[in-house]
């Protein structure tokens, strides 16, 4: 079929610029999957630190390294952030945010207050 009239191409990646909208919205996915891995190793914690007191006593070992410290501020850190972007969602499906400049400005102040919350997650756990 000939085109008559050609549509601008881009499909590299690396000049494609996403709006900030779509970045909130990707990492919204991202961080839902983060939350629903995480369910399943922190039941796993619980069950163990519930099993015996030398099972509270081996979970507090677990937890007491660096890495597994900031394993679990990572996680805290995607939980507060499916939230918080996750209610401006549905206050999208209610019909607010939806133009250009109010979505931009909802997604900045998502952004401000998971930075806050993350900030309380990492005195949370250190
Ligand atoms: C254990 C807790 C949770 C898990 C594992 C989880 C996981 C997920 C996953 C995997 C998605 C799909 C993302 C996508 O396909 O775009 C999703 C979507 C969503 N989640 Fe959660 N979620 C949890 C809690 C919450 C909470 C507390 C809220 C409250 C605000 C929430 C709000 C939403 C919304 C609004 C969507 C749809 C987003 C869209 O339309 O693109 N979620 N969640």
């Amino acid at each position: 079929m000939k085109v008559n009239k050609p549509r601008p191409v881009n499909l590299d990646l690396q000049t494609i610029r996403f709006p900030l909208t779509a970045i909130a919205s990707i990492i919204h996915r991202v961080s839902g999957v983060i939350t629903f891995v995480s369910v399943a190793i922190l039941l796993w914690l619980l069950n163990v630190s519930l099993s015996s007191p030398e099972g509270f006593a081996s979970a507090q070992g677990i937890v007491d390294s660096f890495f597994v410290k900031f394993v679990l501020w990572g996680i805290l850190t995607a939980l507060f952030y499916h939230i918080v972007v996750g209610i401006r969602h549905l206050l999208m499906d209610m019909g607010y945010f939806e133009e250009m400049e109010t979505g931009i400005a909802s997604a900045k102040i998502s952004f401000a207050i998971v930075a806050v919350l993350s900030l309380f997650a990492g005195g949370l756990v250190w």
